[in-house]
Formats: structure tokens, sequence, C-alpha cells
């Protein structure tokens, strides 16, 4: 039995920038031989780019490619089709995120793709998907959001829309369960689905878990109001930083044990929050009355009060919090990765856990790094015939 789920699975990795390449690392986790093709001279754009140090990959790319081999090679050379043309017919899988009609230019489109190897699954990004009126648009996360209705429901009701902290994955990863063509745009409509709930319950009457009281004709931006079925919000705590909050999820049951635990069993008969529907008329008060007991402590005290009487909660973690938190450690989603450039870097785990196929976390590549290696023991090429074809360019 293969050690790794995907053990023995050839990716031809075309992909840059973020959507394609978080794709395709979380299948190198799972074992597959990702190879990365890359230009020859720049490699993929991030290489360069938002860099730390100088010459030297940035952490834009490391934390996106790991776990990949990397080759170059110029596609728009007549020899570097040859290669392609070959390294497509040993490979299972083919993803890309080439901008619209890229690959059409190159002289490669989907059906000379299929052509060439009937049996690869095609994994195609786009901003908007292969058909569809905007289907030749570019697209970058942002843009998605803004078109899939992320950004008009994100932010306060009084402020402007604001783009989340989910670059990139989000964009992805809807992507990555098959073979096809989709894009961005549908994977985050995708995931404001509730929005689109709230927008048809709109036309039937306000929405009383919104923390607004006159409604237009689309769904306002909800601030932290919860999108399910409990009302829910983010509370202050000590000391008062920028992070120092805790969302709490306001189950119908958890009432009377918070109202103990905070030392207020006084309110527990108290008619104008006994009942979840007397409640959601004045959550603002409840808000305010839980928080002045959360303000006492700080946001894991706080968890650790409230996790003690079953209710939900979640401190805001910021940056800093995440490297240090003990949970993602354990669980290995944040771990150190040897870089030959960096030393090491630090990078995010494999969100998919398989029970038999543990998960490996190895270093991005160097540009090219593997590109004789694949040539010569993939496709059978003699180092000769590798260094000509550096000298004359194609990788
Ligand atoms: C992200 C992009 C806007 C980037 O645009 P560009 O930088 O202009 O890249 P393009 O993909 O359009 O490719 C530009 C040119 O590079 C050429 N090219 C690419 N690879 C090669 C190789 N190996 N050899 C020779 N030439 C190459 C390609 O033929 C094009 O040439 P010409 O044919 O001569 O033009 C676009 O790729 C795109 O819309 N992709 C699909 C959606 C997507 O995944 N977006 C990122 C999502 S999230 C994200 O990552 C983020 O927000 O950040």
């Amino acid at each position: 039995m293969a050690d790794k789920a995907l053990e023995g699975v050839r990716i031809l990795d075309m992909t840059h920038v973020q959507s394609g390449p978080s794709c395709t690392q979380i299948l190198g986790f799972l074992g597959a031989d990702v190879i990365k093709l890359e230009p020859p001279g720049r490699g993929d754009i991030t290489r360069g780019q938002l860099r730390d140090m100088p010459d030297v990959d940035s952490l834009y790319f490391t934390m996106l490619n790991c776990n990949k081999r990397s080759i170059t090679l110029n596609l728009k050379s007549e020899q570097g089709k040859t290669i392609f043309t070959e390294v497509l017919k040993t490979s299972d899988v083919v993803v890309e995120n080439f901008g619209p009609g890229v690959l059409a230019r190159l002289g490669f489109p989907w059906e000379t793709i299929q052509a060439i190897n009937p049996r690869a699954i095609y994994a195609s990004i786009k901003g908007f998907g292969s058909y569809g009126p905007k289907k030749d648009f570019k697209a970058y996360e942002p843009i998605a959001q803004a078109m899939g209705g992320s950004m008009s429901t994100t932010g306060l009701a009084d402020g402007p829309p604001l783009c989340t902290g989910l670059a990139g994955r989000r964009f992805g990863l809807r992507h990555s369960h098959g073979g096809g063509h989709s894009g961005g745009a549908d994977s985050v409509l995708n995931l404001v689905r509730v929005k689109m709930r709230d927008h048809q319950r709109l036309q039937r009457g306000p929405l009383p878990e919104y923390p607004i009281e006159h409604f237009d004709d689309a769904v306002p931006r909800s601030g932290n109001a919860s999108g399910g079925g409990h009302p829910g919000t983010a509370l202050r705590c000590k000391p008062g930083g920028p992070n120092d909050y805790i969302y709490v999820v306001f189950q119908p049951q958890i009432w009377d044990a918070l109202l103990r635990t905070m030392g207020r069993e006084d309110l527990i008969d108290d008619e104008r929050f006994a009942t979840p529907a007397a409640r959601l008329q004045r959550l603002d008060e409840v808000y305010a009355l839980v928080e002045s007991w959360t303000l006492k402590y700080t946001k894991f005290e706080v968890m650790e009060h409230l996790n003690a009487i079953n209710v939900p909660c979640g401190p805001v973690l910021d940056s800093a919090d995440l490297f240090e938190d003990d949970h993602l450690r354990a669980r290995d989603m944040i771990v150190e990765v040897p870089h030959p450039q960096r030393g090491s870097f630090k990078t995010v785990g494999s969100p998919l856990k398989l029970s038999d196929s543990a998960v490996d976390i190895t270093s991005s590549p160097l540009l090219g790094e593997h590109t004789a290696e694949v040539l010569e023991q993939v496709m059978g090429y003699g180092t000769d015939e590798v260094d000509k074809l550096r000298q004359d360019g194609v990788i």
C-alpha cells in the first residue's frame, strides 16, 4: 500500500500567484509528484514579490509552493512546446490558472491537451470560468470578492465595503475537487450563500439579527453579527487591545449557565432576557451585559470560563497568537520548514488530515531546481541535450 494518498500521481502544475499554487500544494501534501512548470528567468512572479530578503525567494512564494519540483520551460519556443507535450503525456493531472486565452495562444487549448493525453484530468482556474459573458476577464482575489458578493456584505453598516483576509485560498480551494473549468467569483458566491438566503428573507421583512434598523433593497454589511440561526458577536476583553475580543454565539441553552458564571443569577427570571425571542429584541443590551463581564478577563480567560459551561466561543487570534497557538502547533498547522536560501521559514500546514497519509512538508523548490532531474529521469534526455536546451534558452 502506498504511504501517501496520492503517491504515484503526477501533477503538471502550471499555476502561479496564489489560487492555483495553493491547490497544487495540497496535492503535494497528499503525496503527489507535483512538477511546477515556470518560465525561465523570472519563474512564478511571486518569487520576487514582497521580498523580505534580497535575492531570495519571497515568503509569498515559499509558503504556497512546498512539496513541489520546479522545472523551467519556455512555452513560446518550438522545443519548449515539444518538451511540454512529452511532460503532458506522463502526467495524470494538469492544473493551470493562466489568464483567459493564454493556453490557446500558446497552441494548447483544452481540446489539444485532451488529444495529447486523453486520461489526464484538467483543472482550470479563471476569474469567471470558461463560459459566460465575463469569461475573458482577468482576476485577482479582491476582484472575485467584489463580484462574488463578499465585499458588499463585509464591514460595518456605515462604512465602505471590505475585503476579507482570506486571500487565494478562498479563490482556489473550491476548484481543487476534480476536473473542470470554474471561476473564482463562483467560489466566492458559493461561500456567501447565507447572504443570498438573507436577501430573499429581506423581501418578507427586516432581519432582526442584523445590527441595523433600516434596510434597503440589498443585504447590508453585517458587522460581526452571526450568519447562523443563533445571535452572536465579538465582545471586548481585557486589556482592551485591537484584538482583545472574543466571539460568542448565544445558543438558547447556555443563557442560565452564563448568567450564573457571570454572577448574575438575579437575571435568570428577568422577562426582558428570559427567552431567545425576548433577547433577540434587545441584543444590544444582552451584548453590553455580557461584555461588562468579559472586560474583566483576557480573551483566553473568557474562553476557559465559557468552555467550562459549553458556550461556543472563540478568542480573536492575531497573527502573533496564531504562530504561538498550542492547538495549531499540536496539529502541525504551524510548521517550520528548512530552506536552502532562507535557513528555514514558518508556514501553514495541511488543512486536510487523512488518517493513513502523513504529511511531511518539504521546502519550496528553487527556480528550475529539478529541470535536469525531470528531463533526464522522467523523460530520458541525456546530460548533453539538457545543457544544449539551457544554452538555447528553452529551459
Ligand atoms: C492572475 C492573472 C491576472 C495574471 O496575469 P498575467 O501576469 O498577465 O499572467 P498570464 O497568466 O495572463 O500570462 C502572461 C504571459 O506569460 C506567458 N507565460 C506564462 N508561462 C510561460 C512559460 N512557461 N513560457 C512562456 N511564456 C509563459 C503567457 O503565455 C502570457 O503571455 P501572452 O499570451 O503573450 O499574454 C491571470 O493569470 C489570471 O487572470 N489568471 C486566472 C485567475 C487567477 O487565478 N487569478 C489569481 C487569483 S488569486 C491570487 O492569486 C491573487 O489575488 O493574488
